[in-house]
């Protein structure tokens, strides 16, 4: 069989048309703008009609060389000699279809679940349609909505066969790199393309939709991560770290950049002082309506779901989305996510919707995070001695974590702690800089995900953006920030527990912040305590 191009599939849906918007033309300039495959869906059309526009729209692909899918209608595609038939769980089965169709026919089926995609591989389909992806409105949906981690457990299925797969549901350019960065198996398996039907078939002028589309998909490839995804550097030395955290310190200083915070409300003030004393600039923001002006300005976003209410959720939501299809970097604090199933719930959603650039938690919420009973939490706090293997622990998460996503742009973790372990899944920081008051004040770990958001948004703003990186979902090294910003925390926290004016955990706070706007590199350099494993 000819090889077929997969990555930019559109389904047309000509209710989606705006107003005056000829069908075929919108179908033409889609071509032109660089779909490389389209299905005709037609639900609610009668057989003449459906054969005049399959007639009419193969003509057209075949002028683009690009192939021609019908959906459901196996007469419609032998008709018209389409190059392939797309089929719904309740149509024609595959293995039928087969016989039926003419020998190297392409033949598609969509799943959403492992049970389907086990089938499709039994009935010998070339490719799968997995969704839906996201919630979408152009296709009721009586099937639950997959999320990208979900599709990489189908991927993963797929492993070893030659089946290729397609995401479709909701895609659309705001959530495209997200989708296919997130949509990836432990082994690495991506998507081989996205469907998408409305940003295209609703648009004006979609030859410049399909260009959009298409110039992310290519920057995704270009940026190598699908090769890349366990290849992080692994050059780190004592040195090259404090170098690095210096300069992200007057990197902070200077641009002061703006951090928004999705934060709770035991911790607000607080957290906005730590910020300023940093020299960065914070924005408390919650509210769904603000979140996409919120993500073109902000350098970095912390979303802390510590009192976790439906409102702010929605914002969370929206915040993450926003902040991935600007590349930004998300610092994501699941602050007792092992203490109800609510926010386990909550943390799972958030999880599957946007990609984050560092996970911060300590050991309870990491726990919780990772399905292992070896820390208990209580609330918000951890209780007993950690993880015995903490090094061996946090690498794995992040491991973990980016088997939910390719790419440099992978997860950082940073389990907090009397000894903060920081890894990207290859290198692990260990820093043992701190003072026991910090565990005697509320929100001394909610604070330490400002101050990782503040060193992030400097390391994506030193970052050059090359043109190789315009598929990543962040540039900048966030292994780096997260190390400035713990070590910026606990460095100042050393400073001013011994000072003077400090006389218990009430006086400690403020003397914290003020160390903490008086930290230099000097201060860094000296006092850092750091191992690189
Ligand atoms: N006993 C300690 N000695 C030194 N440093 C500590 C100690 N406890 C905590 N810290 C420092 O305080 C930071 C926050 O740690 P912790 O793990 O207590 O956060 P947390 O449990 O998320 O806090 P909270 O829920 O109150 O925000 C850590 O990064 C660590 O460096
Ligand atoms: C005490 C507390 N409860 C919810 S969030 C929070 C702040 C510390 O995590």
């Amino acid at each position: 069989m000819t090889l077929i191009d997969y990555s930019l599939y559109l389904v047309t849906d000509r209710k989606l048309l705006p107003p005056g918007k000829d069908y075929f033309e919108s179908l033409e300039q889609s071509l032109r703008g660089g779909v490389t495959i389209v299905q005709i869906r037609e639900k609610d059309t009668d057989t003449a009609e459906f054969l005049d526009i399959a007639l009419r729209s193969k003509d057209l692909c075949d002028r683009y060389k690009v192939p021609l899918i019908v959906n459901d209608r196996l007469d419609i595609a032998l008709a018209v000699q389409a190059d392939g038939l797309h089929v719904g769980q309740r149509d024609m089965p595959v293995s039928v279809a087969r016989k039926l169709l003419p020998a190297n026919t392409i033949i598609g089926v969509s799943c959403n679940n492992l049970q389907e995609i086990e089938k499709a591989i039994q009935d010998g389909a070339d490719y799968v349609g997995i969704g839906a992806v996201w919630a979408t409105t152009t296709k009721d949906l009586d099937k639950p909505v997959i999320g990208v981690r979900g599709v990489g457990e189908m991927l993963q299925r797929l492993d070893g066969t030659s089946i290729k797969a397609v995401a479709i549901g909701g895609i659309k350019s705001q959530n495209l790199l997200r989708t296919l960065h997130g949509s990836v198996s432990p082994n690495n398996h991506a998507l081989d393309g996205v469907a998408v039907v409305s940003e295209i078939m609703g648009s004006l002028i979609p030859e410049q939709a399909a260009a959009r589309l298409s110039e992310l998909i290519s920057s995704f490839k270009r940026s190598g991560c699908i090769h890349k995804a366990l290849s992080v550097s692994s050059d780190y030395s004592v040195t090259t770290v404090i170098d690095g955290v210096v300069d992200l310190l007057n990197c902070v200083r200077e641009r002061s950049p703006l951090i928004h915070q999705i934060t709770n409300n035991v911790v607000i003030a607080q957290s906005a002082n730590a910020t300023i004393a940093l020299g960065a600039s914070p924005i408390m923001a919650t509210t769904v309506q603000e979140m996409e002006d919120l993500a073109k300005i902000h350098g970095a976003l912390l979303v802390n779901i510590g009192t976790l209410v439906p409102t702010a959720y929605e914002g969370m939501m929206a915040a993450g989305t926003f902040a991935n299809a600007r590349r930004k970097p998300v610092v994501f604090d699941p602050v007792g996510v092992g203490a109800s199933e609510f926010r386990k719930k909550a943390v799972g959603g958030l999880l599957n919707t946007w990609q984050s650039s560092v996970i911060k938690g300590n050991a309870a919420e990491l726990a919780a995070l990772a399905g292992s009973n070896e820390v208990q939490s209580k609330g918000v706090d951890s209780v007993g001695s950690g993880f015995k293997d903490p090094v061996s622990f946090v690498r794995n998460v992040a491991r973990k974590e980016r088997k939910h996503s390719i790419s440099s742009s992978c997860c950082v973790v940073v389990l907090s702690g009397k000894i903060d372990y920081i890894s990207d899944g290859t290198n692990v920081a260990v820093l043992e800089n701190g003072h026991e008051l910090l565990s005697k004040m509320t929100g001394s770990g909610c604070i330490s995900g400002s101050c990782i958001a503040s060193y992030c948004a400097a390391a994506m703003s030193k970052a050059q953006m090359a043109e190789e990186d315009q598929g990543k979902m962040v540039i900048g090294d966030m292994f780096l920030g997260a190390i400035g910003g713990i070590l910026a925390l606990t460095i100042s926290a050393e400073l001013a527990a011994v000072r003077d004016d400090v006389k218990g955990p009430g006086t400690f706070f403020p003397a914290l912040i003020d160390e903490l706007s008086l930290l230099s590199s000097r201060i860094i350099r000296e006092r850092a305590r750091i191992q690189i494993l």
